[in-house]
Formats: C-alpha cells, structure tokens, sequence
C-alpha cells in the first residue's frame, strides 16, 4: 500500500484531491474539503473507492512532476511498450465540481487499465451505475457522479474498467463531475479547454506573488501552493490538511480530522501567504474570521468548519480499517470544545500583521480584536489544553502564557501606533509586564536554563521555540540559547525535533508519534535568531531532503521507518517552511508581526 508520501495533491479551492504514485486517485471529498469521501481507499483499500489509471502492468510511475508553478500534476511510466503519461487537475471550481484525467502517449504504443470504484459515504454506499447518453451515471442518496470519456468502459464485480491503448500523440481525456442527485446535470467541462485554464489560474495566482528567487525558491513557491490549495475559496477559510485520521504512529490510534480550520493554523498560513505577497488571501480570510467568531467572545472557539459551522462533533467510521490499520478512523473533531488560550495571541498577532502589511484597518476588524483581547483580559490566566490539544489534564502551559502575552503587545503596540485605534493601552501594557513576569517566574527553570512545557514541570516543549519570533525575548538571550541546548540535547532524534516526550507528558492518549516537522522548523528560526546561521542552514536543508518528489510534506515523520506520518499535506508543515526559509534569505530574523518586504530565496 502506498505511503503518505507517495501521494501528490491536485484541487479546485474548495476540496481537494490525493493521487498516488501508482496512478491511483485514493483520497476525494465531493463537493467540499469536509464532505463525506467518494474515493476513501487511503484509509483501508480500493473496495472503498478509488479511480485507478495506469499501464496495464501496474507499477509505480518512473517520474512525477507539477507542470511549472502550477498544481496541473503530470504522472509519467516508461516500459517495454513504450512512454505514456497522465495528466491530472481539478479546474478552478465552476458549476460543479470535476476532476479530470488525460492519458497522454509520449511514445510507442501502451495499454493502459483504468478501474473506477466509486463508493460514497467514505466508503460505505455503493452506487447504481449506468449508462446515461454519451455518459456514465453512478447514484446514491444525495449524490451523483457522472464519467465522460471517449475509451470504451464496461462494468466489473461494481467497478467500471477502462482496457484501451494509447500510441504516441494520443490524449484521451476522463472528466468525472459530481452534483447533488436531485439537481439538473452540470454542463460537461472540455477536457483540453479545462488544462489550459487550469494551467492559466495557477500561473497566475504565482504572478500576483513576490517575485521569489535564489536557491530555496521552489521549495518555498511549492509550499504556498500548497497553502493556497488548502484554502476554501467560497469562505476565505484554510483547513489545517486535506486529510483525515493519517496516522501520527503507523497502526496507532492517533489519528484526527484536519479538513477544518483551525485558528492557529489558518493564523500561521496567512503570515506565510502574507510574506509571499498574497493580501487578497488575508483580506478572505479576516472576513471569515469576523463572520466565523461572531457574536460572545466567550463562545470564541478554537476551530470552525470551512463555512464557520461550530459543532464539529467527533464519532468514528468504523467500516473502515483505517490506514494501514490504522484506527479509529475519526470525522469531526473534539478538539473544538477545549480551551486552548494560544489562539487570541495567534489570531491577535496575524491580524497586526495584516494591518502592518497594508490591509486597511476596517471598524469591525478592529471592535473584534478588542471583545477578543478583552476576554482574554479575564481568562489568560486559567489552566488550558495548549496547542498540543492535550487531552489529558489542563495546565498553565508556557506556550499559551507566551501566546497571551503577544496579544496585549501587538493590542497595545497597535493602540499607540495608530491613532484611530482605540483601546486602553495602558492597561493592557500593565497585563503585558504582568505576563511577562508571571512566565519567567513559573514557565523557566532556573537550574536547567530552560523554558519548561507547563508551568513548574520539568518536561520540556518544542513550542518555545517560538519564543524569540514572537518577540518575547531576543534569539540570543541567555536563556533562549538554554532552552536551545535543552531541546537538542533532550527532543531530538537526529537533529529533528519532537513535540515533546510523550511519556514525560500526560497528553491523555495511548501510543506514540514521529518527529513534529513543524518545531523541527521552529528550530531552524530559533538557531536563525541565536546567530546560529550555519546550523539553521544546515537543519532547513535536512527538512526540504523530506519534502516527497513532488514537494509535499505531512505533519510527521518517523526516522526509524524514514517515511512520513499524519495528515498530509499539512499546513503547519509548509507555513513553517516558507517562513523559515524566507528568513534565511532574508539573513536576518523577523518578528512574526513585521511584514517581510523584500521576499526572494536565501543564497548562501
Ligand atoms: O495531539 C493530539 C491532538 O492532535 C491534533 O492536533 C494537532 O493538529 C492541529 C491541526 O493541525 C494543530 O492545530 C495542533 O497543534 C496539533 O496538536 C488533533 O486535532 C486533536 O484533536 C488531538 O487532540
């Protein structure tokens, strides 16, 4: 079964799907990120859906690349028979969703075998299928699917099989559309007319970007598209990956739904876009954000659905078997209920960085960041879940007092910068010092010279990292270089960092994880802020040598089994990429709140 790296992305801005190295389209949620999966083979097998397209003798591809700066994804088998080539991408969503697939013969004559298993309800419905004029209609409940293409097809034990030849100079094109079963059939979308707008929409979105160059710029330009396509374009909102329940631990039970947006996650992504030079994406975003968390700042929540839905609630699809026997398979996600006080620092320090970027201040942006900062005024110092979303006990966790504390600083820094903006400054510069002192009195241990996980424990947490990017303390403060040390001597396995140790950590769950590709990134800008410039180089370039052919990163990865773990792709992972190496290009560090004005790629 194919590993979580051998899958590439292709989307249409409001779901999105993942194609294996094999030719095999394992992973769709129709019509949108969060929808129920018409192709769910990545979380048990084909019997629960997939599209198969590819030589008749199988194997995996001999190359895989994305056509430019595009997400237009081209799979290519060279064998005895000769060289052919398919051609995948979702176009820019118009009427109904579609994804469309071109078997291009590049040379000799090759027979290829397409197998198409459509199974609704991640898995558990399988359609009537039938012929419908020139198409091929597959119906249950609420969906409907239709196939066109010109290859001859024929049913086979509830799957569709395609056994066709393509020569060199062939292009035969599939387009397979999902629509509601009760709605009129979507106009059919041209196959070769969908390529070239598709390629269109993606170059173009790269244009409205810096302009990157140098030496990190593809990994860079690879992860904002890839930021770019976990966003939801009808809403503005960012999913925090486009999977669910891929494995932190393979045949463990860590496995959580990311197709909502959290607001730490779409928080980070929108700095990364920002530093790319995508405004309008912030803009989208921060109108999410106001409708999203409308109403009691006390009901603020940590996560929303795609359109600002709050109840998320969690259960477990237990038809499937998960990946690589992976279970419980889970949808929906508890961590929606929990209290995690990171987010008002993180939500409060994106939208500074928005204003300081040159996304007008509007009246309602501002009166919500004052009812948030407001609230955290009488919450910040209660216990929490932290970022980790421990489900064990709750704790004054370091990270969270930190985050706390950026939100009185970019309030009150933002108070005194601006005279239309008003607020109490004064008084959130007193909870400001307040803070402060409250985490070096109880979040550092003086013996060790490092920042501590929780407040009075000594296990330690990759989140501090962040410490000197928030600008908390300078990168070459004693203690900062401490915790430095600490973590590497104590967090990490061959030089890549973990979350933190799950048997010091009582995170409330069974079973352990792989290393946190986003903490070994915030290694790199901690390293990067110390002065430690050789080393931050040095682990950046490590963690792009993880990146699969195709540029994507998952959340984890697991050195003994040198693979990648947990959902894919991550946005955490690709922010924290970009950010890192516009840092290093930059050659100098930057505040999370201070636009980055001069983009490019670090030359060494
Ligand atoms: O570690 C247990 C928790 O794992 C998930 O949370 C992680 O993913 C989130 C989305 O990227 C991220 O914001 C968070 O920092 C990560 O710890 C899961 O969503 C939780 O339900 C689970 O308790």
């Amino acid at each position: 079964m194919a590993r979580i790296e051998d899958y590439a992305i292709v989307g249409d801005l409001q779901t999105a799907a993942l194609i294996s190295n094999e030719g095999s389209v394992d992973w769709l949620c129709l019509p949108r990120f969060d929808s129920p999966a018409c192709f769910a083979a990545l979380l048990d097998g084909p019997e629960a859906g997939r599209w198969l397209l590819a030589p008749a003798g199988g194997g995996t591809c001999t190359r895989r690349r994305y056509v430019e700066d595009t997400l237009v994804l081209e799979t290519e088998w060279e064998n005895t028979q000769g060289t052919v080539r398919v051609i995948d991408f979702m176009p820019p969503r118009g009427q109904a969703p579609d994804i469309v697939r071109i078997v291009e013969g590049v040379s000799g004559s090759v027979q290829m075998h397409g197998e198409l298993t459509l199974r609704f309800d991640y898995g558990r419905v399988r359609p009537w299928v039938h012929q419908d004029g020139d198409q091929l209609l597959a119906v249950a409940g609420p969906d409907a699917v239709r196939l066109r293409t010109p290859a001859p097809t024929s049913g086979h034990e509830w799957s569709t099989v395609a056994d066709f030849t393509v020569s060199a100079g062939d292009r035969v094109p599939f387009v397979l559309t999902w629509s509601a079963s009760y709605e009129r059939h979507p106009r059919p979308v041209d196959a070769e007319q969908a390529l070239r707008d598709t390629f269109t929409y993606w170059k173009e979105w790269c244009g409205r970007g810096h302009d990157l160059s140098g030496r990190y710029r593809d990994a860079v330009r690879r992860s904002l598209l890839t930021l770019k396509a976990l966003t939801y374009q009808p809403t503005g909102g960012i999913v925090a990956a486009a999977t669910t329940s891929l494995p932190e631990q393979v045949g463990g039970p860590r496995n959580w739904d990311y197709r909502y947006c959290w607001l730490r996650d779409s928080t980070y992504t929108l700095q990364a876009l920002i530093a790319g030079g995508y405004l309008d994406e912030a803009k989208a975003w921060r109108e999410w954000l106001l409708r999203a968390v409308a109403g009691d700042p006390a009901d603020l929540q940590i996560m929303y659905g795609v359109d600002g839905t709050r109840r998320l609630p969690e259960s477990e699809l237990d038809w499937l078997r998960g990946y690589q026997n992976s279970s419980p398979v889970r949808v929906g996600n508890a961590a929606a209920d929990q209290l995690q006080l990171d987010v008002w620092g993180e939500t409060l320090d994106g939208l500074a960085l928005a204003r300081e970027s040159g996304l007008a201040a509007t009246e309602d942006a501002w009166d919500l960041q004052v009812a948030l900062m407001e609230h955290l005024e009488t919450i910040w110092d209660q216990t929490d879940n932290g970022l980790w979303e421990v489900r064990g006990p709750r704790r004054h966790f370091t990270h969270s007092k930190v985050m706390a504390w950026v939100a009185t600083d970019r309030m009150a820094k933002a108070v005194r910068r601006h005279p239309t903006l008003h607020g109490p400054a004064d008084r959130w510069e007193a909870l400001r010092d307040t803070i402060h002192a409250d985490v070096l009195a109880h979040g550092f241990d003086q013996d060790r010279n490092t920042f501590v996980q929780s407040y009075g424990a000594t296990a330690l947490d990759a989140s501090v990292l962040i410490i000197p990017r928030v600008g908390f303390l300078p990168g070459d403060d004693p203690r900062m270089l401490g915790t430095i040390d600490a973590i590497q001597r104590e967090l990490t396995q061959g030089g890549l960092v973990l979350r933190y140790q799950n048997a010091e950590s009582d995170d409330g769950l069974p079973g352990g994880e792989g290393l946190f590709l986003a903490c070994s990134f915030w290694m790199v800008d901690a390293l990067h802020l110390a002065g430690r410039q050789t080393d931050a180089i040095g682990l950046f370039e490590r963690l792009l040598d993880l990146r699969n052919d195709v540029g994507l990163l998952s959340e984890e990865w697991d050195p003994a089994g040198k693979r990648q773990l947990g959902n894919t792709p991550q946005a955490f992972s690709h922010f924290a990429l970009v950010t890192s190496g516009l840092q290093l290009h930059a050659g100098r560090g930057h505040g999370s709140h201070e636009p980055i004005r001069h983009p490019g790629v670090p030359t060494r």
